[in-house]
């Protein structure tokens, strides 16, 4: 019977045998009666009648109908707060990764200091010659492409050499004390940098008609006299008092970072060994050339703002002398400095020979060691250093007049090759903020 198809009548409503009826007796067995199912609907109007009052029973029980409730699911971010965007800045951001730089790392890693995207370039200019070479390049005399009479300094450093040798901060930190300082008659002006996918570039300033740097000069004209010193002098202590005064610690004055101009007048380069140090403040890193390196860098410990007028003093020295003050010409350690058998300059005046005595005395208290003193030394007497500031005066004219002897068989002669290098005894203080 199972399998015979069987006709439903309209308004039959055929249960399953199972639901309606008992296997073991036949009777019929309680139906369960459910709501909204038309168990005694025998015909159409039956059905319709029935349809009707299940409407209106819904409208009278209206919790009768089904509700849907939206169950919500519990954000999982907790709630940013409001107002206290700086508390962003607290959050511990993961070291970035090389790939996570969208532009390269090594053009990453000079920013912000030398910009990618600068509107001055290399293509900005036609380089000339060749003026220098510096520890990661080389600097070019360069005209601007515009205007052939603008003469510019070109510094182009290797980035290569820079990363090899553990000096992007250094490199950085130059770039940045230079661009922020305010500009000085005597301290070279840094117009601009930018870097390309292999080298960093520094436009700088060019002294007009230059004769090459100090040590040049002196090593062509020998001697100079105590008036073109007392002059080169003037304008050197003006300038490192004025970086002193802008809280920046020069710690590389020497012959090498002197340019002349076709006056005389000097120009303060490279600021590789500088570092922002508040008046007052003390730094640690036994760094410069070895031969201008005052007691205090080499001994070790802190130091000050002083030693700039230390290294002045060795340079002044040279100038007149053509010998370190002290025995120093051979050293190759900063532990080896010998600060020793100083032997006041002879044949020179009373008034050099007493700023040297001063200026190189090994003990700070008899040290002169500030600008207040060295400006109304007797030796600089003569000097209105706000004309001098104004360049009223000529280096160039005193230059060449030595009257003093140089020839100095035994003594402590010059050697170029011996301090041509800057000298840092910790390279690892490039990366801390000791240096
Ligand atoms: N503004 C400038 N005007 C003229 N000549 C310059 C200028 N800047 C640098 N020079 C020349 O280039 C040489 C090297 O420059 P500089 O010392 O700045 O390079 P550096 O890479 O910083 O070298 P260092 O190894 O001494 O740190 C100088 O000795 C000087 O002769």
């Amino acid at each position: 019977m199972g399998n015979v198809a069987t006709r439903k009548r309209p308004g039959c409503h055929h249960t399953s045998r199972n639901d309606d009826y008992n296997d073991e007796d036949d009777g019929p067995v309680k139906k369960r009666i459910r709501i909204g199912e038309p168990q005694h609907i025998e015909n159409e109007y039956q059905k319709l009648a029935f349809k009707s009052r299940l409407q209106k029973l819904k409208k009278c029980r209206p919790h009768l109908k089904r509700r849907t409730y939206k169950v919500e699911e519990a954000d999982p971010r907790p709630p940013l707060p409001r107002f206290i965007v700086d508390e962003y800045d607290n959050y511990e951001k993961p070291e970035p990764t090389r790939k996570d730089f969208a532009i390269p790392w090594f053009e990453h890693l000079f920013l912000p200091e030398f910009p990618t995207r600068s509107v001055i370039n290399e293509k900005s200019f036609i380089l000339e010659r060749q003026l220098g070479r510096g520890s990661f390049g080389i600097v070019y005399c360069a005209s601007a492409i515009h205007d052939s009479e603008r003469k510019f300094a070109i510094k182009m450093q290797e980035k290569r050499e820079i990363i090899s040798k553990r000096a992007v901060l250094q490199v950085k930190r130059e770039a940045s004390i230079q661009r922020l300082l305010p500009s000085h008659p005597f301290i070279a002006r840094t117009y601009s940098t930018w870097q390309t996918r292999t080298h960093l570039y520094s436009l700088l300033q060019y002294p007009t008609g230059s004769t090459g740097d100090l040590f040049s000069v002196w090593r062509q004209r020998g001697s100079l006299s105590e008036a073109a010193i007392r002059l080169i002098g003037a304008e050197l202590a003006s300038a490192i008092d004025f970086l002193h005064r802008n809280d920046v610690i020069y710690r590389d004055v020497k012959l090498e970072n002197v340019v002349l101009d076709q006056w005389g007048h000097a120009l303060l380069i490279d600021f590789g060994l500088a570092k922002k140090l508040k008046q007052g403040n003390n730094t640690g890193t036994i760094c410069g050339t070895l031969q201008y390196m005052s007691p205090d860098v080499a001994s070790g410990h802190m130091y000050s703002h002083y030693v700039d007028w230390w290294s002045l003093g060795v340079l002044l020295h040279i100038l007149l002398t053509g010998i370190y003050p002290y025995p120093n010409s051979e050293a190759t350690h900063h532990a080896n400095l010998k600060f020793i058998d100083y032997s006041t300059p002879i044949g020179c005046s009373a008034e050099f020979a007493n700023l040297m005595d001063r200026m190189l005395a090994v003990s700070l208290t008899h040290r002169l060691c500030s600008f207040t003193v060295l400006h109304a030394h007797p030796f600089f007497r003569t000097i209105n250093f706000s004309k001098l500031e104004q360049k009223d005066y000529t280096p160039a004219s005193e230059i060449g007049n030595a009257e003093y002897d140089t020839y100095h068989p035994n003594d402590e002669t010059l050697d170029d090759t011996l301090y041509k290098e800057n000298y840092e005894f910790d390279r690892f203080d490039y990366f801390n903020d000791r240096f």
